[in-house]
């Protein structure tokens, strides 16, 4: 659907001399259906990179693919009607305030001199959709920042755009607020079969509804991938650090790590052994009694030390640590059970 093919975009440093890269060679591959989400702190090139989506920045080098189409060898007519197709929302709503919230969702059709019977005909539904309609004369100085928002995004599509870029449409807005935007996106997504592009800053946002993401840094993509495994096995420092809270709830407390690793140094009678272990479960290796089946059929104990279960796009996952004490090769057989299971097991030899 968007293929974004080694864009790069340069500025000239403020002293005029050097070079910046706001984006340098940066690949993206976003399907039809996806609600896509590009994450990275302030200053990664989030926004540089969403705005080549619809040229609203040009890049200085690079393709942007929409469906088929390259956008950057499009004249400017081409350019207008492709816009069409890719609508945008925003941080701080951008709407008009001297128009009503009707207006302001009609504005895009006015632009292509609609006939005002046809306009009625698209803005009132949207409204609907959106749970604007009794508020429809009301000017945006009188609504609430969710509901803002809420015009915004019936005015993006009001043009029956195919993509729906988000520029940071939550990050004003209260947690609840966010909350029910969000799930209007993911209605929007379902329901219209708008692909989606969303920036943010908040891991919570593309946990919520993302189902791909990207994380940038500096211009760069570090890593990128379905966001089930992004939360799962983060690769890159940048994205450790953005997961941060729901990291540090996978690591055992200081303290622990102490007791444990004496715990590990004492003798066990029958040459049996004791291992530090994490086992990460997803979809329905969460409600499976894995461990407690692997503990019977070869003849282990185990003791939790620390459990997390969370959900990300309507799958379970979870992170089980614990103390696994077994014969050597009854641990084995077990590990290899429990990985057959789907489940993934890690020893945590770095505690030690
Ligand atoms: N027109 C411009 N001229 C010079 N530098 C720019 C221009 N636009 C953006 N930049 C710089 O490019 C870098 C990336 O900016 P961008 O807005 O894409 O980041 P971002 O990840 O969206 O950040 P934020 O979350 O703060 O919006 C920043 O360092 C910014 O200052």
């Amino acid at each position: 659907m968007i293929d974004l093919q080694h864009i790069t975009q340069e500025y000239k440093t403020s002293d005029g001399k050097g070079t910046f890269y706001a984006c340098k060679d940066v690949n993206v591959h976003i399907r039809p259906g996806d609600i896509f989400g590009i994450i990275g702190r302030s200053g990664a090139g989030k926004s540089t990179l969403v705005r080549c989506i619809n040229l609203l920045n040009r890049p200085t080098q690079g393709k942007v693919i929409v469906d088929g189409k390259d956008l950057t060898q499009m004249s400017d007519a081409e350019l207008r009607a492709e816009r069409r197709q890719i609508g945008m929302i925003f941080q701080h709503f951008n709407l008009l305030s001297s128009r009503t919230v009707y207006d302001n969702v009609a504005l895009p059709l006015e632009l292509v001199n609609t006939p005002k019977d046809k306009t009625r005909e698209k803005v009132m539904p949207l409204l609907e959709l959106v749970g604007l309609t009794e508020h429809a004369n009301k000017y945006p100085s009188q609504l609430s920042g969710g509901q803002k928002q809420r015009v915004g995004i019936a005015r993006a599509l009001s043009s029956d755009p195919k993509i729906l870029l988000s520029d940071e449409a939550t990050s004003a807005l209260d947690p609840e607020t966010t909350q029910a935007t969000l799930q209007l996106l993911k209605k929007i997504n379902k329901e219209l079969g708008l692909t989606i592009v969303m920036i943010t800053h908040e891991m919570d946002v593309v946990k919520q509804i993302c189902n791909r993401v990207v994380v940038m840094n500096k211009g760069v993509v570090v890593e990128e991938g379905d966001v089930i495994d992004v939360f799962r096995d983060p690769k890159s420092e940048v994205t450790q650090a953005m997961l941060g809270s729901a990291l540090a709830a996978r690591s055992l407390p200081q303290p622990m790590i102490a007791r444990v690793k004496k715990l590990l140094q004492t003798e066990r009678p029958d040459g049996r052994k004791l291992h530090l272990m994490r086992l990460t479960f997803v979809g329905n290796s969460t409600t499976d009694p894995v461990l407690s089946k692997a503990c019977s059929l070869f003849n282990l104990d185990f003791n939790i030390l620390l459990g997390q279960i969370d959900e990300i796009q309507n799958e379970s996952y979870g992170t089980l640590t614990l103390v696994i004490e077994g014969t050597p090769e009854n641990f084995k057989q077990a590990v290899d059970y429990i990985a057959s299971k789907g489940v993934r097991v890690e020893e945590l030899t770095n505690v030690i």
